[in-house]
């Protein structure tokens, strides 16, 4: 993270996942609305994962009754796995199913990072999504969700991996996974640490390891979801399973 400093994390803990899925909607479309009534069209950054999906349906259930006009919501990805645009592996699939099938976006704000139907490999669809993101503005996001992995991994930024350390790039890419598919496109920490608020959900017994090592003093490369925060906020929304270690 760039040098200045910023706020610390923040833990809202939860009964279960549906508890989670549920305040972080209700957050999530209470955030998008007043920025729209303040006359900004707000830029998130989706997740994939388990609870990502529980959060999006639960998105799509509330959203008629809120005020958000999804057709003025940027929406971008923190990672993606590349492999055809149609796998069930495609986090962006995962997320048009649940959510973005079901309201009104505008296709040309919807960001997916290229699939192997896009680009010749990994790290072309790394470097044309940078220059996507680049094209479109100061590449900040107001809401950035993130899941983190047993591994303390986020987005795509595992444990010790090369691709922690890239820098002066959007995204990047990485071909050896140690969870499958093994290929992938993900946003740098640089990107990552422009947003504004960082929101990271995590549910379940085996992300209570992950989720006290991302709260604690440590090294980043053994727990990549310690270089995450956001200028403004940092909150990790959790239920009692994952906060066990806490
Ligand atoms: O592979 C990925 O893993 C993480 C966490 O997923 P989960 O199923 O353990 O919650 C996810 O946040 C990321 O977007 C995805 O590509």
């Amino acid at each position: 993270m760039s040098g200045e400093a910023r706020p610390d994390p923040r833990v809202e803990r939860f009964a279960d996942s549906d508890a989670v899925a549920e305040e972080v909607a209700r957050r999530l479309l209470d955030v998008l609305s007043v920025f729209q009534a303040n006359g900004h069209d707000p830029h998130i950054g989706l997740t994939g994962g388990t609870i990502a999906d529980v959060l999006h349906r639960r998105l799509a259930e509330l959203s008629p009754d809120s005020n958000v006009d999804w057709s003025r919501v940027h929406v971008w990805w923190g990672d993606e796995r590349f492999v055809a645009a149609d796998s069930d592996d495609r986090n962006a699939l995962q997320a048009r199913r649940a959510l973005l099938d079901h309201v009104d976006v505008d296709p040309a704000l919807v960001h997916e990072m290229p699939s192997t139907d896009d680009a010749r490999d990994a790290e072309a669809g790394a470097a044309a999504y940078s220059a996507t993101v680049r094209a479109s503005g100061d590449g900040e996001l107001d809401v950035l969700m993130l899941g983190i992995g047993p591994d303390g991994h986020c987005a795509s930024l595992f444990p010790h991996h090369p691709a922690l350390h890239v820098e002066d790039q959007v995204a990047t890419y990485v071909l050896d996974s140690p969870k499958p598919p093994p290929e992938r496109i993900t946003l740098t920490f640089e990107a990552l640490n422009r947003s504004k608020a960082v929101w990271f959900l995590a549910t379940g017994e085996r992300k209570a390891d992950a989720v006290a090592a991302a709260l604690s003093p440590g090294e980043v490369r053994d727990t990549p979801a310690r270089g995450v925060r956001g200028s403004a906020e940092t909150i990790f929304f959790v239920d009692e399973a994952a906060a066990a270690r806490l």
